[in-house]
């Protein structure tokens, strides 16, 4: 029904033919009758964006009318990857431009495939983010994404020899048929100055003369729901020069030198910042997140402003929503705002700001907690450092009330940390001001009131939430395997599970039905083969459609434990060698496959990458082991890889030291899309467990609560004897570049290994083997398979974004009627 008549633009194949033919001629201005790849994907996305626009019209409008309360989600990422897919999936019309496309002799696609991803983003919390955009608009819920339009996104990981190196991501090279520029809407930012004293009919206000300007313009990104015609928006702010000349430079003639200036000021929104470790307290990293928190503070307020006048109705209109702390001067900016441009008094603005603020905190280790240097703070935003200081001693007065002179909890929960370098703990200021902190699964709360925000979960326990994530079965099945979408439906009967994905533990009553087994068995087959295509042309590696195919892919950091897997191979392989002919007969041959990119200066997470590629080198061309194993790493990780490689994969693996993965999204794209996980008992793979049965995946390691007392233990803490043996290959030069590995083989020395690799290397192996007993028997391999992918309901970012409503935001669904 819908997606045939969509407002004016008709969706059937000959009025898309023409849409696209019109769009070659007058968008890409190209002859129609001479146009490459490219250009035909270029007006085949502006045909799209025309019907994107529509519904952002009409659901804007249909907002406007009924002024729903809306939540206003803040993040300094969205890895949104590519859309076209993604949008014609949920505007229903993707079979109308398949035909349509083929009649003009063009083939989907490869059309498809000429699209670059929008990788405006690190990782897991970036590519959340996105998930829970799609749901949102999915779900009806009158929301806004703000964001930074970077032009540069996340490097593209070039390999020389096995080692990484990055290459910016100029992904705006080509222009972006997805966003639409909004020269009418754009909000000056300003920076660094003076604070003076003001007095106004007898008060005193206090007033930021700014020395800097620089001009937000947004850029619009049309976020379509699947079958509903609502979409929603993501609105990204790009810097541009003020147009307040500084008319100083220009009257002396330093013409170049005034070009030169605003164009300094183009660079705040330039480049993403590629560490998603430890926070540095750069200034540009500062003045990104003042950056697109004003301009869309000034954005929220001036839309709050056109139907309301009193800001007592301020938190029944708006929920703020800040993702992780990065956009938590947020905070101090509503209360700038509130009091020294609204003049409202100090306590009714903290009122007000403590009403809608929430906050979701996606990091375990203390130290990803950001810290902002006051002398940093105090010269970029010289009166937002007074207004947190204001905060802080109303707060530390409070603590008084309550903890009398404990001056060690009040020193710990203090917004204001002392010591060397004086710092404003960004976390704390989150947890002062928001009415909700969240975590992103429920071990993760639980550290976080145990460990990283004990004082404040013991004062504050009302607070602190936990909202597993979730992830998008939109992009996860249906465009990124629609083999196993149309089995599913099939065997469903129906394609509601794709909004209501909890229809899909419908799958249970069949997991042992021959006839879907010969299907799932099918759907693998086919998505192996597109990965092993892939793995081919990158790699050069032929790999056998026969072998398990076990597949580690997320940023490489130690606490997620590549070098284990590593080290894992390295014992295979080994045992490989050592075998004779009626041995090897019974390996379960395999493919090890590890993607991801390390932060730059990460020299480590370097490291395991070259060792990967030496391991590779020598297992892949080592005629004794053949089809037995073959080790392959997939360069350039990103969110249209992980859709490919994800559909191809009988085993995923996640192996974080337990208490140190928040919680994981990986693993439930996997799961969806029934790979088996081999994992630590760590983040939401307790839940998973739960939900299709811990007999259904292959856990290992130590447990979350016997993790201090092993660090405890140290040196005596012994790994097992088949450790010690692969480290020491390693250590030996056994697969090359003897040096360069010894500072990474010291990392897991006896005393030193952090993050237990040695206590865990027993029941990894274990487990690994048991995966390799379960490949064997392809029929109980399949049920399992089948009742991972029945037992992911839960994971889909439509129940965390529907508890993050009810729970945290206080928002309904506003469903565009026409
Ligand atoms: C300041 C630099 C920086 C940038 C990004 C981050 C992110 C919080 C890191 C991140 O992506 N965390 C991941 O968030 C996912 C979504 O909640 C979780 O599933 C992962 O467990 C968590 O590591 C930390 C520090």
């Amino acid at each position: 029904m819908f997606g045939l008549m969509d407002g004016f633009l008709k969706n059937d194949a000959v009025s898309l033919q023409k849409d696209i033919l019109d769009h070659v001629e007058y968008t890409v201005a190209r002859s129609r009758f001479n146009f490459d790849d490219f250009e035909a994907y270029q007006a085949l996305a502006h045909s799209v964006r025309d019907r994107l626009i529509e519904r952002w019209h009409d659901t804007h409008q249909y907002f406007k009318k009924k002024d729903p309360k809306r939540l206003y989600f803040l993040s300094l990422e969205f890895l949104m990857g590519r859309s076209l897919t993604n949008s014609v999936t949920n505007l229903g019309i993707q079979d109308q431009y398949a035909d349509a496309l083929s009649q003009l002799g063009f083939d989907y696609e490869v059309l498809a495939e000429q699209e670059g991803d929008a990788a405006l983003g690190n990782g897991g919390l970036a590519r959340l983010a996105a998930c829970q955009m799609d749901s949102l608009a999915t779900l009806d819920y009158p929301a806004w994404g703000y964001g930074l339009r970077y032009q540069y996104g996340l490097f593209r990981q070039i390999i020389v020899d096995g080692f990484q190196h990055e290459q910016p991501d100029f992904w705006l090279n080509f222009g972006n048929p997805w966003e639409i520029e909004r020269v009418h809407v754009s909000y000056p930012v300003k920076f660094y100055g003076t604070v003076e004293e003001e007095v106004l009919n007898g008060k005193t206000f206090r007033v930021w003369i700014p020395a800097e300007s620089v001009e937000a313009v947004a850029y619009d990104n049309p976020i379509p729901g699947y079958g509903t015609r609502n979409a929603i928006n993501l609105r990204l702010w790009a810097a541009k020069p003020s147009d307040q000349y500084d008319m100083e430079s220009y009257t002396t003639g330093d013409y170049i030198n005034a070009i030169v200036n605003r164009q300094k000021a183009e660079t705040i929104s330039n480049v993403l910042y590629p560490d998603d470790r430890s926070y540095q307290g750069k200034e540009l990293r500062l003045k990104q997140q003042y950056f697109f928190v004003s301009a869309s503070l000034q954005d929220i307020i001036r839309r709050f402003k056109d139907l309301h006048n009193n800001f007592d109705e301020f938190p029944e209109k708006v929920a703020l929503q800040i993702n992780d702390t990065h956009p938590s001067i947020a905070i101090a900016e509503v209360m700038r705002v509130l009091v020294d441009e609204e003049h409202l008094d100090w306590s009714k603005a903290w009122g007000i700001a403590c009403k809608i603020f929430s906050v979701t905190i996606h990091a375990v280790q203390p130290e990803a907690l950001e810290k902002v240097p006051i002398d940093l703070l105090g010269s970029v935003l010289p009166r937002h450092l007074e207004i947190i200081y204001e905060i802080n001693y109303c707060l530390m007065e409070e603590l008084k009330k309550i903890f009398g002179q404990d001056y060690d909890k009040l020193s710990r929960m203090s917004i204001i940390e002392e010591g060397a370098v004086k710092c404003i703990r960004m976390a704390n200021l989150s947890l002062a001001c928001c009415h909700t902190v969240n975590g992103v699964s429920r071990l993760h709360l639980e550290t976080l009131k145990t460990r990283v925000f004990k004082d404040f979960y013991e004062l504050w326990p009302q607070k602190f939430q936990f909202k597993t994530n979730g992830v998008t079965q939109r992009r996860w099945i249906v465009v990124s395997n629609p083999s196993l979408c149309s089995i599913i439906s099939k065997w469903l009967g129906t394609e509601a599970w794709i909004r209501n994905v909890d229809l899909i533990a419908g799958l249970r009553e069949y997991a042992e039905d021959p006839d879907l087994h010969a299907e799932w068995k099918n759907m693998k087959k086919v998505n192996k083969m597109r990965l092993a295509e892939y793995i081919e042309t990158l790699t050069s590696v032929k790999v056998s459609l026969d072998a398990m195919f076990d597949v580690q892919i997320k940023r490489i950091h130690e606490y997620k434990r590549q070098l284990l897997n590593i080290l894992g191979i390295i014992h295979r392989y080994d045992c490989i060698k050592n075998m004779d002919e009626s041995d090897k007969r019974r390996v379960v041959p395999r493919v090890c496959i590890i993607g991801g990119k390390a932060a730059p200066g990460y020299e480590v997470a370097k490291k395991i990458i070259k060792l990967c590629h030496a391991v590779a080198d020598k297992v892949n061309i080592d005629p004794d082991v053949g089809d037995l194993l073959k080790v392959v790493f997939i360069p350039d990780y990103n969110v249209s890889v992980a859709e490919l490689v994800i559909p191809g994969t009988d085993l995923s693996q996640h192996l974080s030291t337990a208490g140190h993965e928040a919680s994981g999204t990986g693993c439930m794209k996997f799961l969806m899309n029934g790979s088996l996980l081999l994992a630590t008992a760590d983040g939401s793979a307790v839940e998973i467990a739960e939900e299709i049965g811990a007999t259904n995946m292959f856990l290992f390691g130590a447990k979350v609560d016997e993790v201090p007392a092993l660090r405890e233990k140290g040196t005596s803490l012994k790994g097992s004897l088949q450790f010690a043996r692969v480290v020491r290959m390693v250590r030996d030069g056994h697969f090359g570049f003897k040096d360069y590995f010894k500072s990474l083989c010291e990392t897991v020395e006896e005393g030193k290994d952090f993050y237990l690799l040695g206590y865990d290397f027993a029941s990894y192996l274990e487990a690994q083997a048991t995966a390799d007993r379960a490949f064997v028997d392809q029929e109980k391999w399949t049920q399992m398979s089948i009742l991972s992918t029945a037992g992911s309901g839960k994971f889909s970012s439509d129940r965390t974004i529907e508890e993050y409503a009810e729970q945290s935001w206080g928002i309904e669904p506003c469903k565009c009627p026409f």
